[in-house]
């Protein structure tokens, strides 16, 4: 078992450099000590998923919080704070609150520290294989590379790479390509300026894939910027994951949450269940003498066995509703299954059949396509009780339960004592081990009436009148539950337990950098970390909150972030993946912008450059502010802008430029297809990274080239390494959506499990 922390102790020549191991190589290797046994928490808690609010880290700002819980699940739905969500993960039970959470996209490209190199002036960059109009294979992970990689540049960090050949489309050899690049200074805020005398300005295309020049008056707000990722130190470059470095992992409460993702339910049958259910197996089991009777029609159990089947079909359904209750997926049962019952709308228990189909979402039946939602409806579905228009996307509000009516009680009991244990786990840094200074108890603001009990209200006899008992809410608005030693006693064996046993994963999925503060405590009190949002991950980058973004990448074994390129798509897992296997890593090519994939292939539809942006807005596959992609920001920082300054974020609201800034470009944008397209070519934006370098803009490319047979909001990512030179390793898919973005945010939330293993 390796240490936590400890650099790979093979060489990793060029891109993987010392103690920067991304994530999933330092799990591979994570020495954790396994602890005793799961936190009991109370069965009515874990069996209805109750919500349980709690306020982490103070007022802060956040989408979700997940708590990472061995044996147990939780959920937070209405926080008082902005604390979006709270994500109990148990060990077989695992819910998102709302899969369809806003996410975006992210870039990998963005993530060298500022502690890594900067790979300016690089001339020579390679080649990509859609470059070559001979590279025009249907298949695209069965292209060719036609790059040359030559391993002698590579990872030459910060210095230029002369020469690096690229295929010359005309001929099908390789073509040298030197010095196009433009020069990359350095300006205050540790931005690039890009000028060259190649600009991108005069001739991008050319640049990138020696294509014919790009006239610049097409795109006359087009900004001399290739981006240049910055790497302050000359070491290293954009496969050089952050962190891995500092705090070995000598924390001994990790327990073993998680122990079996692959299981998701348990279902504990009563004594009685399974007698009945052995007894009806013994009547219908084909036996000689059962056979027998059904031949000769002696069978006298038909009528019994009417009513066995419909005890059973009722017993299915619900376990069906418990299922979808348990946010587990449904089971498709074939709805004539249940047309016996439907036939009979009442039952002998007088509820009424219900229509599976209607009732219990399954991917099968759950039709809610997003196009032409809006963003709210793209975000989640209706409750009846809202105004929708739309019936077919409307979710039943649930009815509490009979146990959950029956436990009521006992689960705010819970919720309560939870919520403070978690409160006083982060008052008093619980996670990093007590200290000789008194323990402190949090205060509990009161928002459920029926905590009033709790805190004496109810029990107060001079509070008769309304009045009264609304200024004692108010005076106790904040009020100390922590009434006796016996609850303090029980909060903090909580807390220890939860300590001891529990990750706590902070779940970013907003769009701000703001939130690297938060995070930073987060992964300080030892939580761990998942991001949606790409933005914490390059604002130390830019010199913004430096200190914060050093401190959260600091804790990088406990920090996860695969949503943040191609959403859902196994990226940074792959690149990790290659890289730990000592397999390095020359050269990144690829489409990495949902949005911007889907607006390029629409408008080739000829559809208008404004309302595809709009639409692509509506779909959830742009930035909150479409323009972090229009100006390529959300592929890398500092790039080949699709629109020009005077509509920049400074000039105008988010609102005013999907309104009326954006159809100013439409023209612009029309004649550059028109352009492409008179040659045969579409217009893609495409990234590309090697060594230290990282170069995005938008290419006229070959119709039938992977790249440009792209459609919708799909990314292709294609990875050369040694292992893959000639034919790259290739990752395609949806590369925006709330959807796949969701289920890569779930998908680290439960890779983090490794560490309480
Ligand atoms: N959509 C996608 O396909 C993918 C998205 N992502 C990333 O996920 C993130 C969210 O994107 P998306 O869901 O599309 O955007 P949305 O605008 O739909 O959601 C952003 C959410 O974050 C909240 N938010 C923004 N800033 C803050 C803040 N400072 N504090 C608290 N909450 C904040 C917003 O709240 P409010 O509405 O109140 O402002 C909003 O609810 C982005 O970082 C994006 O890059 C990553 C991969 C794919
Ligand atoms: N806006 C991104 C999705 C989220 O990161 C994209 O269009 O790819």
């Amino acid at each position: 078992m390796g240490m936590p922390n400890q650099p790979l102790s093979m060489p990793f020549p060029s891109l993987l450099r010392g103690p920067n191991v991304p994530p999933m190589a330092q799990n591979n290797q994570m020495g954790v000590l396994p602890q005793p046994g799961p936190f009991g928490m109370n069965q009515a808690v874990q069996a209805l998923n109750q919500v349980m609010a709690m306020q982490l880290l103070g007022q802060q700002n956040l989408n979700f919080l997940a708590s990472l819980q061995s044996g147990s699940l939780f959920l937070a739905n209405n926080l008082p704070q902005n604390i979006n969500q709270v994500v109990g993960l148990p060990n077989e039970q695992v819910r998102l609150q709302d899969p369809t959470m806003q996410g975006n996209q992210i870039s990998a490209l963005n993530f060298p520290p500022s502690s890594h190199p900067t790979g300016s002036n690089n001339p020579g960059f390679v080649g990509s294989p859609h470059m070559s109009k001979n590279n025009s294979n249907t298949n695209t992970s069965s292209v060719k590379s036609s790059v040359d990689v030559k391993k002698n540049t590579v990872g030459q960090s910060g210095k230029p790479i002369s020469g690096s050949p690229m295929q010359n489309h005309q001929n099908g050899k390789y073509m040298q390509r030197s010095g196009h690049w433009p020069q990359v200074n350095s300006v205050g805020d540790g931005e690039r300026n890009v000028k060259s005398e190649n600009s991108p300005s005069k001739n991008f295309t050319r640049n990138f894939h020696g294509y014919g020049k790009r006239e610049s008056s097409h795109m006359r707000f087009q900004k001399p910027q290739l981006h240049h990722s910055k790497n302050a130190n000359g070491s290293g470059g954009p496969f050089n994951m952050p962190g891995r470095r500092g705090g070995g992992n000598n924390r001994t409460f990790f327990s073993h949450c998680f122990k079996n993702p692959a299981r998701c339910l348990h279902v504990n049958y009563t004594e009685n269940e399974i007698q009945q259910w052995r007894e009806a197996r013994r009547k219908n089991f084909p036996t000689r003498a059962n056979i027998e009777k059904k031949l000769t029609g002696s069978d006298t159990s038909n009528e019994d066995a009417d009513s066995d089947a419909k005890l059973r079909c009722q017993q299915l359904k619900e376990v069906l509703a418990k299922q979808a209750e348990l946010g587990v997926e449904v089971a498709e049962i074939p709805p004539s299954y249940f047309s016996e019952l439907e036939n009979h709308p009442e039952n002998e228990n007088g509820r009424k059949a219900l229509h599976v189909t209607d009732q219990f979402p399954s991917k099968y039946n759950n039709k809610r396509g997003s196009h032409g939602r809006d963003k709210w409806n793209a975000k989640r579905p209706k409750l009846k009780n809202e105004a929708s228009t739309d019936s077919s996307h409307t979710v039943e509000k649930r009815e509490p339960t009979l146990l959950q009516k029956l436990l009521n009680a006992e689960i705010k009991r819970d919720k309560i004592q939870l919520l403070q244990a978690f409160r006083f786990m982060t008052l008093n840094s619980f996670f990093n081990g007590l200290h000789d200074k008194p323990l402190e108890f949090p205060e509990i603001m009161v928002k459920d009436a029926e905590l009033e009990n709790e805190i004496g209200l109810k029990k107060n006899p001079s509070l008769n009148k309304n009045a009264d008992r609304a200024a004692f809410v108010q005076s106790h608005g904040q009020c100390q539950i922590f009434k006796d030693s016996e609850m303090m006693d029980k909060v903090i064996d909580i807390a220890g337990h939860l300590g001891r046993s529990t990750g706590l994963a902070v779940v970013d999925c907003s769009a701000s950098s703001e939130t690297v503060n938060i995070l930073k405590q987060a992964v300080g009190l030892g939580c761990c970390v998942v991001l949606a949002n790409k933005k914490p991950l390059t604002c130390g980058i830019l010199h913004l909150l430096q200190e914060a973004y050093e401190k959260l990448i600091s804790n990088f074994r406990r920090i996860r972030f695969e949503s943040t390129v191609g959403a859902g798509l196994p990226v940074i897992a792959s690149v990790t993946r290659v890289l730990a296997s000592g397999d390095p890593i020359y050269c990144i090519v690829g489409s990495l912008s949902g949005t911007l994939g889907y607006v390029m292939s629409e408008v080739e539809a000829g559809k208008l450059f404004s309302k595809v942006v709009q639409a692509a807005k509506s779909l959830g596959f742009t930035e909150p502010d479409p323009r972090d992609d229009l100006r390529g920001m959300d592929v890398a920082r500092k790039v080949d802008s699709l629109y020009p300054d005077e509509l920049g974020p400074n000039s105008m609201s988010t609102e005013d430029f999907l309104s009326s800034g954006l159809s100013s470009v439409d023209r612009d944008f029309q004649e550059r297809v028109r352009v492409a397209s008179s040659k045969g070519k579409v217009l893609r934006y495409v990234c590309m990274i090697e060594g230290s370098r990282c170069e995005v803009g938008l290419q006229e490319l070959p119709k039938d080239s992977p790249l440009g047979r792209l459609r919708g909001s799909d990314n292709v990512v294609e990875i050369y390494s040694r292992c893959y030179k000639d034919s790259p390793l290739v990752i395609q898919g949806a590369g925006a959506g709330n959807d796949t973005t969701a289920a890569g945010v779930l998908a680290d939330i439960i890779d983090l499990q490794d560490l309480f293993q």
